[in-house]
């Protein structure tokens, strides 16, 4: 398993261009499967996690071409025909988003059994409303020894459904299901997620008929069929923010490019009240901050635009070194602090009780080894280690590797001492 070492101490200077959102991009890939033709997605980012899916959807049926142009990385999806509805457990359980294959498997061929996902371990994670709107829309559903079995023999229809509470991939489910059921879907108290209105004009550039992406409400209209289409996956806004993080821990002048800043405008809000300087460009962001020590500063993460629960390790991991007390409260998941005890091996001062961290700035932080527990928690030691005195080093950085494209490299260009200790290889899902 790959390590990777930081030596701390050196400021941030330079360029970083930001990828295509690992989270629209696993959507986009299982939306492909809703036609016979091509999907191309440009500003794809090279993961593991779409890896992954990669193997997963090839084994239902998928030819997959991945390119490398002049313009960026993309990648073609073409499902002439799906061979098989049935996503076994080792392809599904890496990752939640491989369990959106599921809707559109049902809305396809009238039937699927998809293992119940995995994905990074921060709370239960159920998918009982992602069953819910998929029952709604007509879908018999079974669960049987970690798999849903599911059939629609006459296919799905058109529904009201209200989620109980917000829901990303529960209203991308309902999303990728109801475009080919027949008639009106609508879908309440839905997520307003960037990659939600991401999925929605992919879908509508297939063919589909949506309405109110990025909003609560969103009405679909079912079509017969879906075609091919090309689209630029959405820039990934919880990269750009960690980049964000890191350049405001270390010090220096980072420009973020192919970004958007108000994708992380509560972010950028809070790196200012901590006392790094932002300037919000055309195509993104920079971040400088001098050598004046940061201050402490509360956080609440919330649905979109709130503070994204995919920042918050990051953001606490720049808390560690800030002068005074802040408190940071999860909101979405019950267990995202893992990252809290690992911190506290660099010298973090952290107290962690139910959903709220208490961080007491401490003045200087120390390199150790630590160990990344999932992919946000990983990045936010990687940030800590910038900026603590000595060595860190980050073991399993798998976890990392499933969000994060060629981080060492773009860390490296802006003159951090950062670099890959490379092990034995885990082996790859699917192979
Ligand atoms: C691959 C992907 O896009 N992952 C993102 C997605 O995860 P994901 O789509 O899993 O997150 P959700 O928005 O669904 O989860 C929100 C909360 O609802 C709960 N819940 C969810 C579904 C369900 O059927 N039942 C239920 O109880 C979850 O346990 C969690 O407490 O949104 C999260 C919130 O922005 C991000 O942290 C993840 O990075
Ligand atoms: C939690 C994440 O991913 P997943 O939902 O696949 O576990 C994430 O992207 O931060």
């Amino acid at each position: 398993m790959d390590r990777i070492a930081i030596v701390g101490g050196a400021r941030l200077n330079g360029s970083i261009p930001i990828s295509g959102a690992k989270n629209s991009a696993i959507k986009l890939m299982a939306a492909s499967l809703l036609t016979d033709e091509p999907l191309r997605l440009t500003n794809m980012p090279r993961l593991a996690d779409t890896r992954f899916l990669g193997h997963l959807l090839t084994r239902l049926g998928a030819i997959i071409e991945e390119r490398d142009t002049e313009t960026g990385p993309e990648t073609i999806l073409h499902t002439p025909e799906i061979v098989s509805s049935f996503a076994p457990y080792d392809l599904v359980r890496q990752m939640r988003a491989s369990f959106n294959v599921l809707g559109p498997l049902i809305a396809r061929t009238g039937h699927a059994k998809v293992s119940l996902p995995g994905g990074c371990t921060i709370g239960a994670r159920p998918v009982d409303l992602h069953l819910q709107a998929l029952e709604a829309l007509g879908a018999k559903i079974d669960l049987h020894e970690g798999y849903v079995y599911a059939t629609a023999p006459r296919g799905l229809r058109g529904a009201e459904i209200e989620f109980p509470f917000v829901s990303v991939g529960a209203t991308e489910h309902a999303m990728l299901a109801a475009v080919l059921a027949k008639g009106v879907t609508v879908l309440k108290n839905c997520a307003c997620e960037p990659e939600i209105v991401d999925l929605a004009e992919c879908l509508t550039k297939m063919g589909a008929q949506i309405e109110g992406e990025g909003t609560t409400t969103i009405t679909i209209t079912g079509v017969e069929r879906l075609h091919g289409a090309t689209h630029a996956v959405i820039t990934d806004r919880i990269e750009a923010g960690t980049y964000a993080v890191a350049a405001a821990m270390a010090g220096g002048e980072v420009r973020l490019t192919n970004t958007r800043a108000d994708l992380i405008e509560a972010l950028l809000v809070k790196i200012e009240e901590a006392g790094a300087e932002v300037e919000r460009t055309n195509d993104g962001v920079v971040i400088r901050r001098n050598g004046a020590r940061l201050k402490a500063v509360d956080v609440d993460t919330g649905v979109y635009p709130g503070f994204a629960t995919d920042l918050q390790a990051q953001f606490m991991a720049l808390m560690t070194l800030a002068d005074g007390e802040s408190v940071i409260r999860e909101h979405i998941f019950e267990n995202r602090f893992m990252h809290a005890p690992e911190l506290a091996r660099l010298g973090a001062d952290i107290a962690v009780s139910g959903g709220e961290a208490r961080v007491r700035g401490v003045e200087q932080l120390e390199g150790a080894p630590v160990m990344a527990t999932d992919l946000r928690a990983s990045v936010s030691l990687v940030i800590a280690g910038l900026a603590a005195r000595g060595e860190t080093i980050v073991s399993r950085v798998y976890h990392l590797d499933r969000g994060f494209e060629r981080l060492e490299e773009k860390l490296g260009a802006c003159g951090a001492n950062v670099r890959r200790i490379k092990g034995e290889a885990v082996p790859e899902i699917g192979e």
